[in-house]
């Protein structure tokens, strides 16, 4: 699972990615390694189970500070968005690369509307074109792929009597399509059952709904400190209206209050709405702060930039955090370590879904689960809640 940062030059990409993705805890077992220069790790951070229990966790694979979970994720700095990108123009080919592995994007914009199409500076830009902007390069980059050989793909299907979902989602498996979202966003636009019968402007419409699906998106209304009321609201009212989340962000604060965290020079966790001084600074520094906590914190309630990531996690890509304990009434792992693993997983998956994250063999021996709240047994029907606690129990332990 990774999330992709998108946005035009200049909006800010960089900076939310580097303040994203810029953390003063080192995590020993992560989930995935991080070799290229693109590629970062975040948290989606959300209260931890010990903060309602009273425990005191022993975390291994995330991380655990006054009651919350910052729980590690993928993250992505998808360079290259230009017009034209879809058909490779500029650093198109590798932006259609970082682009098919993610599973949500964040969409940063100039809220202030101070950039212009190609990133240069204007008088005034409308952030609301470039969503639209980038929902058509994506759009057309599907249709791209779709519609190459949709002729002879559609009569052999036809011919063939192959399924159409999994055709298709064969088709489009290079970015990620699955056939449950092939289904959805067919049947989202009633289209016939013969692959024949479907115009270009079927194929069009039918990338847009993939796109929906599959390429779920944020909006990060960006340098807000620096944008008007009037300007916020108006965005996020437009885009709110077209079905997106739209959060007020200031990347720039944040890189600040991380950096200055990282420094000792403050106590600030990612997403709250103050910070605590810890050490003496210069004027200087004292002043940026200042500006920090009236310019944004004050007036937003936080930078925004841990919010975004928090929704695309949360709500964009309905992931659920779930602790597998070995004793269920201790809380801990086969050591004594209490709740030392967390998983996120897709809302609607169960224990026997959960067993098979932890081990193939958990999975594959799976007989039934403890709930550790309630110390009831729960089988293969039951649907994970989030921050469960659960004991697996399976045939090869
Ligand atoms: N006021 C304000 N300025 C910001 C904010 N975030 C970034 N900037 C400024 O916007 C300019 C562009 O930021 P970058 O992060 O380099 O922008 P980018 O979108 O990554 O641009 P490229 O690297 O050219 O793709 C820099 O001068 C930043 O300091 C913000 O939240 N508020």
């Amino acid at each position: 699972m990774e999330i992709g940062v998108v946005g035009k030059p200049n909006v800010g990409k960089s900076t939310f990615f580097s303040a994203a993705t810029l953390v003063d805890v080192e995590i020993a077992n992560y989930p995935f390694t991080t070799i290229e220069a693109n590629v970062g790790v975040t948290y989606a951070i959300t209260d931890h189970p010990c903060k309602e229990l009273g425990c005191s966790p022993n975390p291994q694979n995330y991380e655990y500070r006054n009651g919350l979970a910052l729980i590690p994720v993928k993250m992505v700095d998808v360079a290259g968005l230009v017009p034209g990108a879809h058909e490779g123009r500029g650093l198109g080919n590798k932006f259609l690369d970082d682009l098919r592995m993610a599973s949500a994007l964040i969409h940063v914009v100039d809220a202030t509307g101070k950039t212009d199409p190609e990133g240069q500076p204007t008088d005034y830009h409308d952030p609301v074109e470039d969503i639209e902007f980038l929902e058509r390069e994506i759009d057309y980059w599907i249709y791209g792929i779709l519609s190459k050989g949709w002729d002879k793909f559609a009569k052999r299907i036809k011919l063939q009597k192959i399924k159409l979902e999994s055709a298709i989602a064969e088709h489009l498996s290079g970015i990620g399509v699955n056939e449950n979202d092939v289904w959805e966003a067919m049947h989202k636009l009633n289209l016939p059952e013969d692959p024949t019968k479907w115009s270009q402007d079927d194929l069009l419409a039918f990338a847009s709904e993939i796109r929906r699906v599959n390429k779920p998106m944020v909006i990060a209304a960006n340098k807000a400190d620096a944008a008007s009321d009037e300007q916020i609201k108006r965005l996020v009212r437009e885009e709110e209206k077209r079905g997106y989340i739209v959060i007020p962000t200031s990347a720039a604060a944040e890189l600040t209050l991380r950096k200055a965290a990282k420094a000792g020079f403050i106590e600030y966790i990612p997403g709250a709405s103050e910070f605590k001084v810890l050490r003496d600074m210069s004027e200087k520094q004292k002043r940026a702060l200042m500006v920090i906590k009236e310019k944004v914190l004050d007036r937003f309630g936080s930078t925004g930039v841990q919010e975004v990531i928090n929704r695309v996690v949360f709500d964009l890509l309905k992931l659920i955090p779930v602790y597998p304990v070995h004793d269920e009434n201790k809380l801990t792992d086969q050591f004594g370590n209490v709740l030392p693993h967390v998983f996120l997983m897709k809302k609607g998956s169960t224990p026997r879904d959960l067993a098979f994250k932890v081990h193939t063999d958990l999975g594959k021996g799976f007989l039934y689960a403890i709930n550790a709240r309630t110390k009831r047994r729960v089988g293969e029907d039951y649907e994970l809640q989030f921050n469960d606690i659960v004991k697996i129990v399976s045939v090869t332990r």
